[in-house]
């Protein structure tokens, strides 16, 4: 496995592709054509076996609708999220199109920024075809240490509520509400997310490690991630639409919250703060979320 195309050229795809560059030959390609090194045209990337999926979680049925034909890929997903229409997980997306063999799910904590400079990271390369994820694990960088799983499900959990958590992480640091606050919104939203997992038979273990509370305790606290700066921007009253018009890039959670919102109602599964930051941006006063919060009685 030492060619590799990433689709995508984001910040996560140029990131990607920037760190398979140690030890891989690495192309690239996007909608647009772009002046980035290892350019080259969707159809010329999909003639590759190895394939890294860097697309946003809302876009991705769309895109392999439109684009993707199975050639006997070898099959990286990248992204993080819970499609917002149907509540699906990118798991079910992707196995319409690929036999599940063939599919490895990337997780853990990963600012783009931090891999781009080269700095220490640890990730979980899951899939339910542990050769699969065990070759993947041998393009990665030096700097970057590899665990394989095959909980694809947790991960997919995992990384997707903690985009939500983040939103909600952003809103407790805007509205000042202090260390005790936000310590308690991260713990509670690991609860929710392992009560999540448990439904949908995911390991508990997985959401104690770096798909779960390492991916949740890196993005709920930090302005690196697009997600919080959502939140930091529904404290100051900004609309969502001018929030993520200034912040130009993609806010995963925004489409999660939709996705579990509606996971929680159809399936009854108590997710208390997902639901207050799916109202949040629904337009509800993020001061009456956390009044709703502190004086529910369900644990
Ligand atoms: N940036 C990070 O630190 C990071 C780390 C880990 C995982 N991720 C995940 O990677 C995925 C991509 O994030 P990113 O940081 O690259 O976002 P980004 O906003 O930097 O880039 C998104 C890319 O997707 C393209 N895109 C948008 N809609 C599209 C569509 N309909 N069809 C095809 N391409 C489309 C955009 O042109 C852009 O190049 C997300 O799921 C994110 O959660 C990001
Ligand atoms: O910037 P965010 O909030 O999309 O987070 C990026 C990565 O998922 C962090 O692991």
């Amino acid at each position: 496995m030492n060619k590799i195309a990433v689709i995508g050229a984001g910040k996560w795809g140029q990131a990607l592709a920037s760190a398979f560059r140690h030890k891989c030959n690495v192309v690239i390609t996007s909608r647009t054509k772009r002046d980035i090194e290892g350019f080259v045209s969707l159809d010329e990337a999909l003639e590759y076996e190895n394939i890294v999926m860097t697309i946003p979680a809302q876009a991705v049925r769309e895109w392999l609708h439109k684009h993707y034909g199975f050639k006997n890929h070898n099959i990286l997903v990248a992204s993080k999220g819970i499609e917002a229409s149907t509540g699906a997980f990118l798991n079910e997306i992707y196995e319409e199109f690929v036999p599940k063999s063939n599919l490895t799910y990337l997780s853990g904590p990963s600012f783009a920024k931090e891999v781009l400079l080269g700095l220490p990271t640890a990730l979980v390369l899951n899939s339910h075809n542990r050769m699969v994820a065990t070759g993947w694990s041998e393009v990665f960088p030096d700097f970057i240490k590899t665990y394989v799983s095959t909980d694809v499900i947790g991960a997919e959990i995992g990384g997707a509520y903690k985009n939500v958590i983040a939103i909600a992480g952003g809103i407790c640091e805007g509205l000042k509400l202090g260390e005790n606050a936000r310590a308690s919104l991260i713990s509670r939203g690991l609860v929710e997310m392992a009560r999540l997992g448990r439904e949908f038979g995911a390991k508990e273990e997985t959401f104690l490690s770096l798909s779960g509370a390492g991916d949740l305790f890196l993005t709920a606290s930090s302005k690196l991630s697009r997600n919080f700066r959502v939140g930091l921007g529904l404290a100051e009253g900004k609309t969502l639409d001018e929030i993520l018009k200034e912040l130009g890039e993609v806010a995963e959670g925004v489409g999660t919250a939709k996705a579990l919102y509606t996971i929680s109602k159809t399936n009854d599964i108590y997710l208390p703060i997902a639901n207050e930051v799916y109202e949040i941006l629904e337009g509800k006063d993020p001061m009456e979320s956390l009044k709703d919060l502190l004086n529910n009685r369900r644990r």
